[in-house]
């Protein structure tokens, strides 16, 4: 079981620093949010974790090994990702799809074996995509995308987890059937790390936080230590009140 550091992480896009001295850790068993306003550098960071983006400063470490300097495959075995937009699979079915995500446990000219389709059976009950197995993936809704998308990561059995809006475009069932997904995979023993613009869900069903706000991370460590009124006003501009719970909430008044 792996443990993801990130160290001092700074990035330039154009002749912008969009990521400044970023640092977080999510350890296995761990559900880490990373939140923050839009344009906050969430979608940013994880791009350098997963080698989308090579960062002008700082370090990815995986188990102490730095990610930029692991072999593809090595990296497609370590870490699962699912991104915002899910690479194109247009002619694929599904299950074509999510069983793309064994390919880096053998090679592209490799027969699945009967363990494969086992585990991509699986993945896709996960996140209750069985009964869309057999659907071409090109004639799907944006948030039966986005499940296929997490469903292939998974399928990676990875160590680790990287999730980008993974609740964008789902309906209220479907983001809590991901988040307890997300939850559940973690009690597996994955270190995940989640951008989520829902803060309700968010201070729910994520351990630690990372709030970035213009490239840097103002506040991190256990959600409800995080998250406060004030962060709330100072960070994402609105009112509202923190619940310890249980169930962990937050009650939305209004703009600060
Ligand atoms: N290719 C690019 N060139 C220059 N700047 C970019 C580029 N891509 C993103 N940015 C800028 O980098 C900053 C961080 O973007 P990023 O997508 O990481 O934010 P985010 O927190 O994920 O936002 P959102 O919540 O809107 O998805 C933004 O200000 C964005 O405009």
């Amino acid at each position: 079981m792996m443990r993801l550091s990130v160290r001092e992480l700074s990035t330039r896009l154009g002749s912008r620093e969009v990521l400044h001295r970023v640092n977080f850790d999510v350890a296995p068993g761990e559900v880490l949010g990373l939140v923050g306003p839009n344009g906050s550098g969430k979608t940013t960071a994880l791009r350098c974790c997963y080698r989308a983006l090579t960062p002008s400063a700082g370090t990815v470490l995986v188990d102490g090994v730095d990610a930029h300097t692991m072999k593809r495959s090595e990296l497609s075995r370590t870490i699962g990702v699912g991104t915002q937009e899910p690479q194109a699979s247009v002619g694929l079915t599904v299950r074509e799809s999510v069983a793309l995500g064994r390919v880096p446990h053998r090679g592209w000219f490799d027969r699945a074996t009967s363990s494969d389709d086992d585990i991509v059976t699986a993945c896709m009950d996960r996140v209750d995509l069985l009964a869309l197995a057999g659907r071409d993936v090109g004639a799907l809704s944006g948030g039966e995308r986005q499940r296929v998308s997490i469903a292939r990561a998974l399928a990676q059995q990875p160590q680790t987890l990287l999730l980008d809006e993974p609740t964008n475009h789902l309906d209220l069932r479907q983001q809590l059937i991901v988040m307890k997904a997300i939850r559940d995979l973690a009690a597996d023993g994955l270190a995940i790390v989640v951008t989520v613009h829902d803060l309700r869900l968010a201070v729910e069903y994520c351990h630690n936080l990372a709030v970035l706000d213009g490239g840097a991370v103002v506040a991190s460590g256990p959600t409800t230590d995080v998250l406060d009124d004030r962060l709330l006003a100072d960070v994402f501009g609105i009112c509202a009140t923190v619940r310890t719970g249980p169930p962990r909430t937050i009650d939305i008044h209004g703009l600060a």
